[in-house]
């Protein structure tokens, strides 16, 4: 090994030590409230706005804007405005707006510059990888057929009906055998509708967005964990898919990762199973221990889980009791495999970058960190119903999250010349080894150094 990499290694664990700063990226300030107890969306937000300099109202790069009067125009919705106030949306607003249009409209809200420095490593350089992709995409789109995403639309349409059947027969047949079949068939239903979903979530408002509630997960807590946080920054500390998982699992790599961490593939099997209905009962309790919670954040659509054993219910004119069980039992099961489909798709691997990792420069332009970030799969990439899913053709999602999984194969010839031209580096491998990969970064103590 070379002194320079000894060097950083040595740093490296002290930066870990001190927790002052973020390991990777040394310039950044260790986040906000990231450890604190709830590693919830809410705490999520209050840290970013403590350490973004948006002085309460919104960032874009170095320059502070009050959208409070367009938040309601806001063609995108409401929310995404609401939710993201008094932080620094530059990742938001690049990843969400092909159009180059749109960037126009920002010098109407412009308030004053911001007085610090953004407290993100990532770039965005009209010549850089990610902006002139984006280009590319925005020419490319126009060459797609327009009612190519209606496969993806009827795919999710066909899982929600076939959700409410299986589970409907799981709780009406008496024979133990033809229940346990319909119990499996709507627990797997469940978990790749709430996958499917997650296509509709990062878009503008739209109903289908809401289905993934029949997990009684909220997709507005998951709008904020998986769309703002996971999204934009991609296996940093600032990254609340990671973080909320720990202290139980522990992906990034540390010398002094504790035992149950280090085997972390085995006992994520024992509570992936109840994060659905866990992150339902702690969004409910938060009405109680968080001041103005129910009225900023609580909405209708928190109790659309209840529809699955209300449909059973009805359907099967089971008792309550007995609904209750299945219902439970195929709630909990598709967690499982909701969870174990999310954590083995594209990030947790040894070549994909983790927070302690060094990277290719401190200030890498966005697109480029999100490729370094994944691994791509070849056997889910180009099938739509896979690729719907199971998180398929994670990259060109990753970068343009709005646009719907049925389109982004055909922007795969732009984006492999795009990523050739730059030396951007994006890999693809299979889904077994993305488990295996899996596994070993569970147990993963050394940091990747190039
Ligand atoms: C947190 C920050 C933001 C997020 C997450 C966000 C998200 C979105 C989303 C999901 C869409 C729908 C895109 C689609 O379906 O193709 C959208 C559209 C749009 N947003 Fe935003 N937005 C943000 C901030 C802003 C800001 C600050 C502005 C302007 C001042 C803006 C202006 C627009 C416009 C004009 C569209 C329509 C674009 C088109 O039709 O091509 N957004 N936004």
């Amino acid at each position: 090994m070379a002194p320079k990499d000894i060097e950083w290694e040595s740093i490296a664990q002290k930066r870990i030590a001190e927790k002052r700063t973020h390991v990777s990226f040394p310039q950044l300030k260790y986040p906000s409230l990231r450890d604190g107890a709830a590693r919830d969306p809410i705490q999520w937000l209050k840290g970013k706005a403590m350490d973004d300099g948006a002085e309460g109202i919104w960032r874009i790069h170095d320059k502070l804007y009050d959208f409070t009067s367009f938040m309601k125009r806001h063609p995108g919705g409401e929310e995404w405005l609401e939710l993201t106030q008094g932080t620094d949306i530059t990742e938001a607003f690049e990843a969400h707006h092909i159009n180059p249009t749109v960037e126009k409209l920002l010098d109407k809200y412009y308030v004053r510059d911001a007085n610090t420095p953004r407290n993100s490593p990532f770039t965005f350089n009209e010549d850089g990888f990610y902006r002139t992709l984006k280009k590319a995409v925005h020419k490319e789109l126009e060459k797609i057929p327009k009612d190519v995403s209606k496969a993806a639309d009827r795919i999710t349409d066909g899982l929600f009906v076939t959700l409410l059947c299986s589970s409907a027969m799981a709780a009406w047949v008496k024979n133990y055998y033809a229940a346990t079949v319909w119990y499996i068939f709507a627990s797997v239903n469940l978990a790749i509708l709430t996958v499917a979903c997650h296509n509709y979530i990062h878009r503008s408002t739209n109903w289908r967005m809401y289905l993934f509630n029949m997990s009684m997960w909220s997709y507005r807590d998951f709008r904020v964990s998986h769309v703002i946080s996971h999204h934009l920054y991609t296996n940093t500390l600032m990254d609340l898919e990671i973080s909320s998982l720990e202290p139980v699992l522990f992906y990034n790599p540390r010398k002094d990762k504790p035992v149950h961490a280090r085997v972390g593939f085995i006992t994520e099997l024992f509570f992936f199973p109840f994060i659905f209905l866990f992150s339902f009962v702690k969004r409910f309790m938060s009405i109680f221990f968080r001041d103005g919670f129910f009225k900023r954040h609580y909405r209708w659509h928190d109790l659309i889980g209840f529809l699955l054993p209300l449909t059973m219910w009805i359907v099967s004119g089971a008792s309550v009791l007995h609904i209750l069980r299945i219902w439970l039992w195929i709630n909990c099961t598709g967690s499982l495999i909701f969870f174990a489909i999310g954590v083995n798709a594209a990030h947790h691997h040894p070549e994909a970058i983790k927070d302690g990792d060094k990277p290719r420069s401190v200030t890498p332009d966005w697109g480029e960190h999100q490729v370094e970030a994944l691994i791509d799969r070849k056997d889910v990439n180009g099938n739509v119903f896979a690729v719907v899913t199971l998180f398929g053709d994670h990259a060109l999602h990753h970068m343009f999250p709005t646009l719907d999984h049925a389109v982004l194969r055909y922007l795969h010839p732009v984006f492999i010349e795009h990523c050739e031209k730059f030396k951007a580096n994006y890999r693809v491998s299979t889904q077994f080894s993305m488990v295996l990969g899996q596994i070993k970064e569970c147990m993963r103590s050394e940091f990747r150094i190039r």
